[in-house]
């Protein structure tokens, strides 16, 4: 049986384990709380971020970095993005040959506005790594846990390391395609938080559905316009890690961005919501990343810019709508069309 590390033992970390302990692979989950591993290995449970799941014996928890990547035939890292620096540096230390790179994150670096392939590729030195894949689409942790069926997709540089990733996780609830394009797929699987944190303060005001569709089509729309100007390939974002990700994380009610966006709705305060959550909320960060990449860009992106407003300079939620229903006339399609042709994908 081959060896693979996973590196944070939230909810997303911990179910994708159990994808590759039920494809047969030996898998270390490494946590940074010992209690957390030793509940692991003690009781093959993780009860704070997925009560009530049977985690399969083939996962074993440590707290040793070292060991965790030992043997280790790839590396999956699944932390809160604002983490994933620091944790690379720790597993930098521990590397003695090149390994295949996998993350199942969905953020973008605050402060520099990295794509966590990016960050990958400046801490971990070439010799070390074989080549970065990242995994993402429409997959909520408690679901893949109860083993419902799932799509994501795999998308790298290295055409044949996304298909190993393929290989690595596809299975009969587990359907994996590939995908050429890294920046499209990190660019969505990011960006779709800040609009369910959208939707969520959309469903909190007491809007319906009529105000949701807005959201998730005149959402994608934007995150469209940026992605493809930093690069990525207009085709991606109508796919599982755009539109894909966008229905659910907006619609379900498992999803921790459209949660504290609710609460939001409902007039709690941001700091209140966050720690109530317990859990990371990835758009908050991304919001402010993408607010500030938007104006480098020099992208229109105006839910994000409400959404960063309210979340970051008090604006009233109910205010933020008004005004984005105000805005000036336009024709759909006009402004998306330039960003529609879709060239082939590059990084
Ligand atoms: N949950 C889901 O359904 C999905 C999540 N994702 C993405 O996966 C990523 C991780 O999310 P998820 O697992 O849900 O998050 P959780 O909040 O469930 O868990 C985060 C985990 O990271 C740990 N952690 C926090 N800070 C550090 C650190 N500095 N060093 C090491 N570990 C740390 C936490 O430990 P502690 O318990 O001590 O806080 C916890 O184990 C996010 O980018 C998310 O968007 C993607 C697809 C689905
Ligand atoms: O990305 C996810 C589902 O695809 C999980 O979304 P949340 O982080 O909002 O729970």
């Amino acid at each position: 049986m081959r060896n693979i590390a996973v590196i944070g033992a939230g909810s997303w970390g911990t179910a994708l384990s159990m994808v590759l302990a039920d494809n047969g692979y030996s898998v270390r989950l490494w946590s940074h709380r010992r209690e957390q591993a030793d509940e692991i290995n003690e009781r093959h449970i993780n009860g704070k971020y997925l009560p009530g799941i049977m985690l399969p014996k083939n996962v074993a928890g440590t707290h040793d970095l070292e060991a965790a990547l030992d043997g280790a035939n790839a590396v999956l890292l699944v932390v809160p993005a604002k983490a994933m620096r620091e944790v690379l540096g720790r597993v930098r230390e521990h590397l003695a040959g090149p390994m295949l790179f996998i993350h199942g994150v969905k953020g973008i670096e605050p402060g520099t506005f990295k794509r966590m392939s990016e960050v990958i590729e400046e801490e971990i030195p070439k010799k070390f790594r074989k080549a970065v894949v990242v995994l993402s689409g429409p997959s909520h942790a408690e679901e893949v846990s109860l083993r419902h069926p799932t799509t994501v997709a795999v998308a790298s540089v290295n055409t044949a390391a996304a298909k190993k990733a393929q290989d690595l996780f596809f299975n009969h609830y587990f359907r994996v395609y590939t995908n050429e394009d890294i920046v499209g797929v990190e660019i969505g699987g990011a960006l779709k938080n800040i609009i369910a944190l959208g939707a969520g303060i959309s469903d909190g005001l007491g809007y319906g559905d009529n105000a949701k569709a807005a959201l998730i089509t005149r959402g994608l729309a934007e995150i469209s316009r940026l992605g493809t100007k930093l690069g990525a390939r207009p085709l991606t974002f109508i796919g599982l890690t755009g539109m894909g990700d966008l229905i659910v994380t907006c619609t379900s009610v498992h999803s921790r961005n459209w949660r504290a966006g609710n609460l939001l709705g409902k007039g709690r305060k941001l700091s209140e919501v966050l720690s109530e959550m317990g859990m990371v909320v990835e758009g908050v960060r991304t919001a402010e990343a993408a607010y500030a990449l938007s104006k480098r860009e020099k992208v229109e992106m105006p839910i994000t810019e409400a959404i960063y407003q309210v979340l970051f300079e008090n604006k009233n939620p109910k205010e933020a709508v008004d005004e984005l229903m105000g805005r000036d006339k336009k024709d759909e399609i006009a402004a998306l069309s330039e960003s529609l042709s879709d060239p082939a994908p590059h990084d």
